[in-house]
Parts: C-alpha cells; structure tokens; sequence
C-alpha cells in the first residue's frame, strides 16, 4: 500500500452512534406508526452516522462513471467490441447516455473519468486520468502491476476529495468497461468463495457459449496468477480492473471523509468487496441501490451486508441505479427534517 492509501484508510472511521440513536429516537416521535418508514428509516439513521448530521442537506449530488477497458476481451467475454467502451465516454460526454438522462432528472452530475479506456478520449467535460491503455489480459498474466492497481485506486480517492471540496455531499459510482463483468466475476468468486461457475452471468448479454468462454478465461486467469484470497490489493491487481480499482478508490475516499457513496450494480460491487477487504469500516459509509440482473449480485451484496432498495431488473450499470437511489436517500432525511411529531401535531399516540 503506498502511503496516501494507507493514510486514507486510517482516516475511516466507526459512523457516529450518538447521532444514529438520536435520529432513530426522533424517527419515533414523528406521526407514524413506529418503523412504518421501514427501509427509509434505516437510511436516515445510516445517513446521520456517515455525516454526524441529523439531517443532512445533500444539495449536490454526482455520480461518478470510471471508465476502463479490459485485455481479458480478447478471449470473447463480451457481446460488444471494445471500441464501445470509448464511443460510451463520448455518448457520456455528449449527454446522450442512460446515466446522463437519469441524473439531469435526480438533479446529480456525471462526472466521466477516463481511468483506462484503451483508446485516447479528447473531449471537453472528461478526466482524463488515465494509467494505462486498458489492462492486459488476465489468462496470461497479471491484469495490472501493483504500483498501477495502487495508482489507479489513488485516482479514485483524489476524485473522491476533489469532488467533496468542490461541495458535492453525496457520492454515486458507475463504470463503462467492455469485459469488465468477467474481471469483476473473478474478483467476487475469490473474495466471496462462490464458484466461478456462479459468480459469472450474461453480462451485456452473451449466449451460452459465451458463458463458458467467460468461466474457462476466469479459471485460467486464477490458475496463472494464483491471486491470494485474503490480500484484495493482489485479487485486483492479478484479475481485476483499471475502473474497479478507481470506483474502490472512490469508496474509500468518500468514507475517509464522511460522505455516503450510492453503489451501483454488479461491477461497482466487485469494488466495494475490494474496499471491504482494504477497510472493512468502509461498508458503513456504502448505501445499496439495486440488485442487478447479474446472478452473482444478490449474493456478493449479501455477503457485504448491503441491503439494495430496489429490484428493477437492471444491467446496465453506468451508475443508473445509484442514482435512481437518490430519491428515496432524499426523501429519507426529508421525512426526519419535514415531519410533524404526534406532540407538534397534536396527534394522539399509541394506547
Ligand atoms: O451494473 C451491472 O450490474 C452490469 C451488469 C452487466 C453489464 N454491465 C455493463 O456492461 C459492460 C460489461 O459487460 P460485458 O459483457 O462487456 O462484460 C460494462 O460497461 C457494464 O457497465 C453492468
Ligand atoms: C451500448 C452499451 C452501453 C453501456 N453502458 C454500460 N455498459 C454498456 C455496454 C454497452 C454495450
């Protein structure tokens, strides 16, 4: 771990237990059967510890979208070609993308950071901070050395920082990586234990041979790199991501300064497992949004103790479902801020 890393993981700190009792006691008073609110109630406990506020003003919002190609492509993981995952920056930049459309409605803005898409991106609006021109391809080596897993998590914590100094009060992850559900299906079968058999799924929708191309690439990428299971730097360095490093750097960042950060579907799942296993404290600073349509998903969130809030059958990724999430955080803290209580309404309680 180089020193910024550690330092950033030493700053994550238990949430604040005081402030959670005092919002689960006021949710009591409010005019409502008690836990009536039920998983909105749960939020804006959980948001008040992140903050250490009782009812914090999230006035603006981002999502994040990584973007990062992947080497391990090359095996036939994917229904699309690699050169999608640049068109998408451009689609991202433009406006014209599923995420863009969803945020202008939730009032959250796109950031698009190009972290490792293997062509040249050149266009007003994207950050450029990119390590490396895509990952290699995991069957024959390591996807990316150590010192650019490292780096490339470090670029997720500096957008973390730069975003929240720039006054943004909530976090949501994305990623655009053609290939990246066969590296993010390697991850989430070493650190969750499933077999590589159910950690792998359709991803942007391969047929049934495609499934075996993804499940024979992902042994094989284990057998030659023999990952260690208990050390989530060597996991995502060997079989993992340029973007899944950047969306752990992310979580990392946000945590290390207090900031709720929305996780997205599958891919941005694989990175909260990675996070887990640098910070384990870091999970208290992540809010589920939905279950993917991915089968490994609903297990690995499970296994993070994540609970998603919604069920849309989604796959898209980009940060779609994160910030369809925004609402309900919103209306949460809304519901503890704007609330009448059974005394200041005169609202006879319970017999
Ligand atoms: O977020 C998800 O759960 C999700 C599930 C399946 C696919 N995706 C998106 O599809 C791309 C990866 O799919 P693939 O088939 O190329 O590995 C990548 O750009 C992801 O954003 C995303
Ligand atoms: C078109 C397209 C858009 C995407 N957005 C996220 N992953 C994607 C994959 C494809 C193929």
């Amino acid at each position: 771990m180089s020193k910024r890393l550690e330092e950033t993981v030493k700053a994550i700190k238990p949430l604040d237990k005081v402030m959670m009792e005092e919002v689960r006691k006021y949710q009591d008073t409010l005019t409502k059967p008690t836990g009536s609110l039920g998983r909105l109630e749960e939020i804006s406990i959980q948001v008040a510890g992140i903050t250490g506020k009782k009812t914090p003003d999230f006035g603006k919002k981002a999502v994040v979208v990584m973007a990062g190609d992947h080497g391990v492509v090359a095996e036939g993981v994917s229904a699309f070609p690699q050169v999608v995952t640049q068109q998408m920056v451009y689609n991202f930049a433009n406006g014209g993308a599923a995420i863009n459309v969803l945020a202008r409605q939730a009032g959250a803005e796109v950031k698009v950071v190009d972290i490792g898409v293997a062509g040249d991106v050149e266009v007003p609006g994207v950050w450029v901070r990119k390590v490396k021109y895509g990952t290699n391809n995991f069957c024959q080596g390591p996807a990316m050395s150590k010192e650019e897993a490292i780096q490339a998590l470090e670029v997720g914590i500096d957008v973390a920082e730069e975003l929240i100094e720039d006054g943004f009060s909530i976090l949501a992850t994305g990623e655009m990586g053609i290939g990246n559900t066969t590296a993010s299906s390697a991850i989430v079968s070493l650190l969750t234990g499933c077999t590589v058999e159910e950690a792998v799924g359709p991803g942007t929708g391969v047929d049934n041979e495609g499934i075996k191309r993804k499940i024979n690439a992902i042994k094989r990428g284990i057998e030659v790199n023999k990952p260690d299971v208990n050390d989530a730097l060597d996991v995502l360095m060997k079989v993992g991501g340029l973007e899944i490093a950047g969306i752990t750097g992310l979580i990392l960042g946000a945590a290390a300064n207090r900031v709720p950060v929305v996780i997205d579907g599958f891919i941005s799942t694989a990175a909260a497992l990675v996070a887990k296993g640098l910070a384990p404290e870091s999970v208290n600073y992540m809010i589920g949004s939905h279950c993917s349509a991915e089968p490994a998903h609903r297990r690995s969130l499970e296994i993070l103790g994540i609970k998603p809030v919604l069920d849309l059958k989604m796959r898209l990724g980009e940060g779609t479902g994160a910030v369809l999430t925004f609402y309900l955080i919103e209306s949460a803290v809304r519901i503890v801020k704007e609330m009448a209580t059974f005394e200041s309404a005169g609202v006879a309680t319970k017999e």
